[in-house]
């Protein structure tokens, strides 16, 4: 089982020849054909390519959420890939932000509850920020007792970082997090994201955004399942 023994010399983020293939009757797509890539603790590592390249596969398979076929996946030095479904799963909730287009919001549950429910996986108890210290940290201080209906799309965003981060992750996946919003917005989310990730966690981040990719130390750009040298 996993013990969360922090690895402080291993990156945020190590991926190792990743393929992943999806069978429709006698077809098979391969989504990713051998992706490596390292994202290291402070860095914010930006992945581009064209619609259907591999990008949500990928962060699925990084997440824990999907399995490679083959290929390796370890999150602060920490395996993820390959690994029981729970243990995958615990490993989520401990290492990892996840902000997926999917959004990360329980639609039954105000935005408090939501970053309470995140942040229980907080590895140490040592400076761990109030749940209306991360509200406020996104410039959502009022907002605690909405629900997810009720947010703007300004606001989501906000809402969905702030759980993101509640786990006081290794690293934070992120899958076009500004997709929606205004100029105004979209650059006060990635003002967050990039303070947030110079604390020291690793940000990957799927995105079409120029705005987004100017952010980054990195970009990847992936074509049919593989990294473009
Ligand atoms: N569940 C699935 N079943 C079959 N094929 C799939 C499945 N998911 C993805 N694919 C295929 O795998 C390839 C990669 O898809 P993926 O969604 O990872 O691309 P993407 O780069 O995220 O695209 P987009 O930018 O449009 O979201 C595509 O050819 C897609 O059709």
């Amino acid at each position: 089982m996993t013990g969360f023994v922090h690895d402080w010399s291993a990156p945020a983020l190590q991926a190792r020849e990743l393929y992943r293939f999806f069978r429709t009757g006698d077809d098979e797509t391969p989504a990713l054909r051998g992706v490596s890539l390292t994202v290291a603790r402070g860095e914010t590592v930006a992945v581009v390519g064209p619609s259907g390249s591999g990008k949500s596969t990928l962060l699925a398979c990084l997440a824990g959420l999907d399995e490679p076929a083959g290929g390796s996946v370890e999150v602060a030095g920490e395996r993820i890939s390959h690994r029981p479904e729970a243990v995958r799963a615990k490993i989520r909730a401990h290492r990892i932000g996840v902000l997926l287009q999917s959004r990360n919001l329980l639609p039954h549950l105000d935005v408090r509850a939501n970053i309470e429910l995140a942040r229980r996986a907080w590895r140490s108890s040592v400076f761990r920020p109030s749940p209306s210290e991360l509200l406020e940290e996104v410039g959502l201080g009022r907002r605690g007792r909405a629900t997810p209906a009720q947010l703007s799309g300004g606001e989501l965003a906000r809402a969905g970082l702030a759980v993101a981060l509640a786990n006081n992750p290794d690293v934070l996946l992120a899958d076009e997090p500004t997709g929606e919003l205004d100029g105004n917005t979209e650059q006060e989310v990635l003002d967050l994201l990039r303070d947030y990730a110079r604390q020291g966690t690793g940000l990957l981040v799927v995105t079409h955004s120029a705005e987004v990719v100017a952010i980054a130390d990195r970009v990847l750009t992936i074509q049919d399942g593989v990294v473009a040298a």
